[in-house]
């Protein structure tokens, strides 16, 4: 089908410049499959965005996890993908349920970030999922179709989109969606693609699965078919990141 598998690590809001430094000496020495096979990007605080990128290896690349909706000017806290372009930052996460929740990002928000992003020549990574209470009520595939419409009202080119489902109550819980729930969502989404973006984008767009991702369980969800690889957050601070990474060969062989 030609999915690359895309490994991401969202970082968060964590580190010291010293953790940070030993985390990218642990992903250098590491030896993963080629780029052909698993593309690797890793999402560190702005802060430490430059460091990363010097001291990265030339094989994984670099995500900021937000930027400003529009052209930068008088936003006092914000960073522009104006900047991140000028500092050579391919890759922005948006639309992080962590963002939507505790900053009250709208879907609406999140689908005029999108378009903007990629306007500048950003790559994006962008995020939907459910909480809790939304699938104890069935709603869940309403919810990642809400958020997917939102983008799609204000994107043309989805080329340089990957689309990340992460189950809200799945996020820093320990509590994993099982392979079947990520398929069946993953599943829906492509198929909400093929009826409102079109076939094309349908078969080449890449649905990550993210919420407590580890080196324990990725092998199994990688299996799914439209499992495309993953966003990792506590896991992608550890050296089992690179298991998680590993996990793309599951995709080749199958
Ligand atoms: O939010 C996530 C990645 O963006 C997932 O976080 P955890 O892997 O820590 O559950």
């Amino acid at each position: 089908m030609g999915r690359k598998f895309f490994v991401g690590g969202n970082w968060k809001c964590n580190g010291t410049i010293e953790e940070v430094k030993k985390i990218v000496t642990i992903l250098n020495e590491a030896e993963v499959p080629s780029e052909d096979v698993v593309e690797v990007v890793v999402s560190p605080p702005f802060i430490f965005l430059s460091v990363v990128k010097n001291l990265l290896r030339s094989d994984f690349h670099v995500a900021a996890q937000n930027c400003w909706v529009r052209k930068g000017g008088a936003f006092t806290g914000e960073v522009s993908a104006e900047m991140l372009i000028n500092l050579g930052i391919p890759w922005v996460i948006l639309g992080h349920s962590e963002r939507r929740q505790l900053l009250n990002e709208s879907n609406e928000f999140v689908g005029d970030k999108v378009a903007y992003a990629l306007s500048q020549g950003l790559k994006v990574i962008a995020c939907v999922g459910e909480t809790l209470e939304q699938r104890e009520s069935g709603s869940t595939l309403d919810v990642v179709a809400a958020q997917t419409k939102a983008i799609a009202d204000k994107v043309s080119n989805w080329d340089n989109i990957v689309l990340a489902y992460e189950p809200v109550w799945a996020i820093g819980t320990g509590k994993v969606a099982t392979p079947a729930q990520a398929q069946e969502v993953h599943l829906e989404l492509r198929k909400w693609i093929h009826n409102n973006v079109g076939a094309e984008v349908a078969a080449s767009i890449r649905i990550i699965y993210g919420g407590s991702v580890n080196g324990g369980n990725s092998k199994e969800l990688a299996t799914q078919p439209d499992v495309d690889g993953f966003l990792v957050g506590g896991a992608s601070l550890k050296p089992e990141f690179i298991d998680i990474i590993k996990s793309a060969t599951v995709k080749n062989s199958s």
